[in-house]
C-alpha cells in the first residue's frame, strides 16, 4: 500500500486524486495539505512540515508559489514528490531542481498518456516540416485556471525548440505586434472559458496547407492516473528528476 500526501487536496485535482486513490487498493491518501480547509476523509493540515503521519509520496497539484516550501520539507522528511503544479517561474524550478539532488522529483505539466504521444508526434512532425510551415499553439482551458499559457503548451513548445536546434523564439499573443511574423517563432495563445478540461492543438501551417495535431482532454482523471502511475514509479527510484518520458522507459 503506496501512503499518499496531496499537496492541494482541496482542489480540482486534489480531489481527483483523492477520489481515485480511494478507489485503487494500492493507494491510500493519508494526509493532505491546503491552504483551505474541506472535508476530505484524512487529515489536512497547512504545510508538510506540520504532518506528523507517515508516508512514502507527496502528490502535488496546488499553485506554483507552494512548490519550494514544499520541497524543503520533503527533503527534511526524505518523501519523494510528484510535481504537478504548473506555472513556475524560474526561481521555483531551480528550488525543483536543487531538491532533486537529494529526493526523487517527477515533474510534468502534463500527466496524461496523450499529451505525452502528442509531444512525440509533434517533434517528428517539426522535423520535417518545419522549414516551410509557421508553428503555432492554441490551449484552452476553463476560467477558473490561474496561469497562462498552459504548462502543456510550454511543454510542447519545449519539445518543439528541442528538435529545431533551440532556434525558436516564443510570441505569447500578437496584440502588441506591429512586424510580420518570423519564421524562427512558435506563436502560443490561449483561450479561457467556461469548464473547459484542457485543449491543446499545434498548427502547421504552410503554403497552401495546413496540418494540426490536437489533444483533447474529456475529464481530470487521466491526469490523475498518470500522477498515481508516476507516484509508482517515483517511490522505487534513486534522487534525481524524472518525467513522463523515463516513466514511460524504465515502465
Ligand atoms: N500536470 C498535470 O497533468 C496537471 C496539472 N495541473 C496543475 O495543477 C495545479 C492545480 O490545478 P487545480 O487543482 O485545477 O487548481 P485548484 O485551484 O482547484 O487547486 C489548487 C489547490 O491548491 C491550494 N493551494 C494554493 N496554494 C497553496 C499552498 N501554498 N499550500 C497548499 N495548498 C495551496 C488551493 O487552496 C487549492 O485548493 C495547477 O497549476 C494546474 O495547472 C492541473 C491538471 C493537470
Ligand atoms: O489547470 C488545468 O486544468 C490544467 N493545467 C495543466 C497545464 O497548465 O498544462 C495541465 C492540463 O492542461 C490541465
Amino acid at each position: 500500500m503506496i501512503r499518499v500526501i496531496i499537496n492541494g487536496c482541496c482542489g480540482k485535482m486534489g480531489k481527483v486524486i483523492a477520489s481515485m486513490a480511494s478507489q485503487n487498493q494500492d493507494f491510500e491518501v493519508v494526509a493532505g495539505i491546503d491552504q483551505n480547509q474541506c472535508q476530505c476523509g484524512f487529515p489536512v493540515y497547512k504545510s508538510l512540515d506540520e504532518v506528523d503521519v507517515d508516508a512514502d509520496v507527496v502528490i502535488d497539484f496546488s499553485y506554483h508559489t507552494a512548490v519550494p516550501q514544499l520541497l524543503k520539507a520533503a527533503v527534511i522528511k526524505n518523501l519523494p514528490v510528484v510535481v504537478a503544479t504548473t506555472g513556475l517561474d524560474e526561481e521555483e524550478i531551480n528550488s525543483l531542481k536543487e531538491a532533486s539532488n537529494h529526493i526523487p522529483v517527477f515533474r510534468s505539466a502534463n500527466m496524461s498518456l496523450g499529451i505525452n504521444v502528442l509531444i512525440s508526434l509533434v517533434k517528428e512532425a517539426a522535423k520535417v516540416l518545419s522549414d516551410n510551415f509557421d508553428i503555432e499553439i492554441l490551449e484552452m482551458h476553463h476560467n477558473m485556471k490561474k496561469d497562462s499559457p498552459s504548462g502543456t503548451a510550454l511543454l510542447i513548445a519545449d519539445a518543439i525548440n528541442s528538435v529545431l536546434g533551440d532556434r525558436m523564439e516564443y510570441v505569447y499573443g500578437r496584440h502588441s505586434n506591429v512586424d510580420k511574423r518570423d519564421k524562427n517563432e512558435v506563436g502560443i495563445h490561449a483561450l479561457r472559458g467556461g469548464t473547459v478540461v484542457g485543449e491543446h492543438e499545434v498548427i502547421f501551417a504552410g503554403h497552401d496547407e495546413i496540418i494540426k495535431i490536437s489533444h483533447s482532454a474529456r475529464s481530470r482523471e487521466i491526469f490523475g492516473n498518470g500522477a498515481l502511475l508516476a507516484a509508482k514509479f517515483l517511490i522505487n527510484q534513486k534522487p534525481g528528476l524524472y518525467d513522463m518520458e523515463s516513466l514511460v522507459k524504465k515502465g
